[in-house]
């Protein structure tokens, strides 16, 4: 879609407003150019001393009364269409974030988050400032410059118009490849921009790693670099903007030089009033205004495209994963990964080559194995974050690309590795996904998580504050907070990705019991670096390179006298060294 595709659907939408500025600034237009032919009335009238002071004074009333009207609709058009070019930013913003919300991890690899935020910020901004302020000047420019030119034609003498006009085709020239070389800067400055703004995100996001390793220092003159540039590139913009000026100024310039030569000569012969010249030459200056609104349109119009540009793709890109899926129920029942493949976008090896494994209802799978075997990445073939290249999920014997993602989704309970806490109290963020939780039930759960104690010793409990604005908690209690989260939810199957790995042992053990008392019917896959969270499992399988190297109980895996077996046997050796 183009920008002027999606302003008009936006101006036919709401009509109503445009033409109700239109007609404000219509009036507006015909007030302005009728000042100047009073004025040249009044001239004339007071060189022939045909004007009473009495009939002076009323006239002089009347011009003071069309300034104010004027001031009074020009404040009326500006609301109204300012109202409405608002109302299009609030619309875009609606728009971008249901569809970043809606994309999954594989759009969220290509892009930067401080770009994407520079999108939704000073891009929307830009194209606000299209239907709204480029609108108002082109619309009030055109308006004044049809009036005046028809009371300049008719009202006063065509042959001095024509003269006049003659310097403005060049002008309209200069306009046009100002307005190429606005385009061009305005993307470079968009750009730039992004790229400070993306700088930006990822200091402050990794500011205690950037501080611990001492690299504010040079993290600030990559900074500095970066402001510079889109500084640079800003100035450049304006710089182009700028030079509209001095081209509506030389323009007017020989229009004068030749409306006084031809305007002097006329009045010497009689055939023009100096009144009447006055008025013409006061047309003139108000040819100004639509000049610099012409400029002014051409150069919000080309930052509105080049923001356009940057926007369009990402509001129109199809999701990462596409919801499809028309089965509604919930899913349930017996759970089969069926030889999944699976390579990462931009990558040369497979993350999982050929995996096939199942769970029972009600049972617990076990995902061990060495960092990098593909533990993470076969949970997120199951929550449909990505797509396997081959094989199938099936869940109760239909294809979970079947489901409706919403439907799956609510079906599965997942504490990724690392959890994320929003800004607010730790009651909330346990209830995250079910935000009419009683205080009973968040401390059931948060009990069951083994984190209820650690919560009160906090200074106001449950109400604490935590996330970016709050107090900081251990790596171990935000796990904690997280699993208590997804037990807050009655989903059939709950999902442990290395969700323990920060609580000691014995924390672990707690947190395990309390889960196995409280299943009712739940399945879980526990992925766990730690073999003693999984000694329990139904089904145990070691993932290596992305295949299943071993497979069973924990006291067959032990005889195998494999990975696990000897994993097992240093975990033990390095416990028992601990106590
Ligand atoms: N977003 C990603 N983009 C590209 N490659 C990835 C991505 N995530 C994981 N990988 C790669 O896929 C492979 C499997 O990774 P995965 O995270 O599934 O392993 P894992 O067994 O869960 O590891 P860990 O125990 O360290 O969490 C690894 O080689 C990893 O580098």
């Amino acid at each position: 879609m183009t920008l002027f595709k999606l302003l008009g659907d936006f101006v036919r939408r709401h009509w109503r407003a445009y033409i109700l500025a239109a007609l404000m600034l219509f009036a507006v237009a015909l007030l302005t150019v009728w000042i100047p032919r009073r004025v040249g009335q009044l001239i004339d009238g007071l060189v022939n001393k045909s004007l009473s002071t009495d009939l002076l004074l009323w006239q002089l009333a009347g011009l003071v009364a069309m300034g104010l009207t004027i001031y009074f609709l020009r404040v009326g058009w500006r609301l109204q269409l300012f109202t409405a070019a608002y109302r299009l930013g609030i619309e875009l913003r609606v728009q971008l974030y249901q569809k970043l919300a809606a994309q999954g991890p594989a759009f969220y690899h290509l892009q930067r988050t401080g770009d994407l935020m520079a999108r939704g910020t000073n891009d929307i901004d830009a194209v606000e400032m299209a239907a709204g302020e480029a609108m108002l000047a082109g619309f009030d420019g055109s308006m004044t410059l049809i009036l005046v030119l028809a009371m300049m034609t008719l009202g006063i003498d065509w042959r001095l118009a024509a003269v006049a006009l003659l310097p403005f085709p060049l002008m309209a020239f200069g306009f046009w490849r100002l307005s190429r070389q606005v385009h061009q800067a305005s993307t470079d400055s968009l750009e730039r921009f992004s790229a400070l703004n993306d700088h930006v995100q990822e200091t402050l996001a990794g500011v205690r790693t950037l501080r611990a390793l001492g690299l504010e220092g040079r993290n600030s003159k990559v900074l500095s670099g970066l402001a510079e540039n889109a500084a640079k590139a800003s100035l450049n913009e304006q710089r182009w903007e700028a030079a509209f000026e001095p081209v509506v100024g030389m323009t007017l310039t020989a229009a004068s030089i030749l409306t006084l030569s031809l305007g002097g000569y006329l009045v010497w012969h009689n055939q023009l009033s100096i009144g009447e010249l006055t008025s013409f030459s006061m047309y003139l200056g108000q040819l100004i205004w639509p000049m610099f609104a012409a400029g002014w349109v051409l150069s919000l119009l080309e930052r509105g495209k080049a923001a356009w540009a940057r926007l369009d793709p990402l509001l129109s890109q199809p999701l990462t994963v596409d919801d499809y899926g028309v089965v509604e129920s919930t899913p349930n029942g017996l759970l089969n990964f069926d030889a999944i493949e699976f390579t990462y976008p931009e990558q040369n090896h497979a993350a999982l080559a050929g995996i096939s494994l199942s769970l029972a209802a009600g049972q617990t799978l076990a995902l061990v194995g060495p960092t990098g075997a593909g533990k993470s990445t076969l949970l997120r073939m199951l929550l449909r974050q990505y797509h396997p290249q081959s094989g199938t999920v099936r869940w109760n014997g239909i294809n979970v690309e079947d489901y409706k993602l919403q439907q799956l989704r609510s079906a599965m309970s997942w504490v990724p590795q690392e959890s994320f806490l929003f800004s607010a109290s730790l009651a909330e963020n346990i209830a995250l996904i079910k935000p009419d939780a009683t205080q009973t039930e968040i401390e059931r759960v948060a009990k069951l998580a083994a984190v209820h104690d650690d919560i009160l010793r906090l200074p106001q409990g449950y109400a604490t504050p935590v996330g970016e604005k709050g107090v900081s908690l251990s790596g171990g209690q935000r796990q904690r907070v997280a699993i208590a989260r997804a037990l807050l939810s009655d989903a059939p199957l709950l999902l442990l990705d290395d969700a323990l790995s920060a609580v000691d042992t014995q924390t672990e053990t707690q947190i395990l019991d309390h889960l196995r008392d409280t299943k009712q019917g739940r399945s879980m896959i526990i992925v766990s670096h730690r073999l003693s969270a999984v000694v329990d499992a139904n089904h145990i399988a070691v993932l290596k390179n992305g295949k299943v190297v071993e497979s069973g109980k924990h006291q067959e895996l032990v005889e195998l006298d494999g990975w696990y077996a000897s994993q097992w046997r240093y975990q033990q050796l390095e416990a028992s060294l601990e106590e």
